[in-house]
């Protein structure tokens, strides 16, 4: 007599492996009540999965695109907020949307000056645990629960990076997107650092500590530009095409390091 078997899709199931029931009644019973699956690994890789499929949805007929980093306590009536509000209107005046993490200080500036000059002002917004709300100048917003999935935005749909000062979070965005280019991981794209008083110190020391040391290399300082100057900022973003296809064609290659 042949043993019973079941098919799992693609799995096939003998002897004391044919389960009981059906999918389709395990998926329908609820007799358990049971909730805790909702706390799994295997639950959240499905949520990190749909935080995916939104933040592209969202976001994939955005168009030319930057994304504006900087302190999320920087004061209203901060130099540095009306730098950002006057970066992200430069910004939208060369024709790019401007992505920030739609929180308050530097993040709130660049999207108001977006939104004010009639551009596209998109915020990334993170799940904290303090209450805390996108900021009133975004225009389109997405939340995410998971730093990693919404780091992936900000790079996939921007195609430059403007650094304003900025703590622990803005470097931590800094320092993801020099990696990533740095070892190839995306297509090099210019990536400039706004306030020389402010960043003058860490460029100095990345120079005369990291590449004296020879932790990176010259031409991995010269992914970094410097200025206080906007319209200087806008012009290194406005690189990016002439970057990308210098890629394209291998006239940016240097030697993968080992
Ligand atoms: C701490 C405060 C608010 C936190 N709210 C944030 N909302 C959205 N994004 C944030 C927030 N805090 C940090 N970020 C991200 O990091 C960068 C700023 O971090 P920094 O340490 O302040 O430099 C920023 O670009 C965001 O992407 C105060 O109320």
């Amino acid at each position: 007599m042949s043993s019973p078997e079941h098919q799992r899709g693609p799995v096939t199931l003998r002897r004391k492996q044919v389960p009981s029931s059906t999918t389709d009644q395990r998926l329908l019973d609820n007799k358990s009540g049971r909730a805790d699956f909702i706390h799994s690994d295997t639950w959240r890789v499905l949520r990190i999965q749909s935080e995916f499929v939104e933040g592209f949805g969202a976001l994939a007929e955005l168009g030319p695109a930057v994304s504006v980093f900087g302190s999320a306590r920087t004061p209203v009536d901060h130099p540095d907020y009306a730098l950002a509000e006057q970066l992200a209107r430069a910004l939208v005046e060369a024709g790019f949307a401007v992505i920030t993490g739609g929180g308050p200080g530097t993040m709130e500036a660049a999207n108001k000056g977006a939104s004010e000059a009639g551009g596209v002002s998109v915020g990334l917004g993170i799940e904290l645990p303090f209450e805390q709300s996108m900021n009133k100048w975004v225009d389109i917003g997405v939340n995410f629960r998971y730093f990693f999935a919404r780091k992936t935005m900000f790079v996939k749909y921007a195609q430059a990076f403007c650094v304003l000062p900025g703590g622990f979070g803005t470097l931590d965005e800094l320092f993801e997107a020099l990696t990533l280019v740095q070892t190839r991981k995306v297509t090099r794209f210019p990536v400039v650092l706004i306030g020389t008083r402010y960043w003058g110190g860490l460029v100095d020391w990345l120079r005369e500590t990291m590449l004296a040391d020879g932790k990176i290399s010259e031409h991995d300082l010269d992914l970094i530009q410097l200025t206080d100057d906007i319209d200087e900022a806008v012009a290194a973003v406005q690189s990016a095409e002439s970057l990308a296809a210098d890629q394209a064609t291998g006239i940016d290659e240097a030697p993968v390091e080992a």
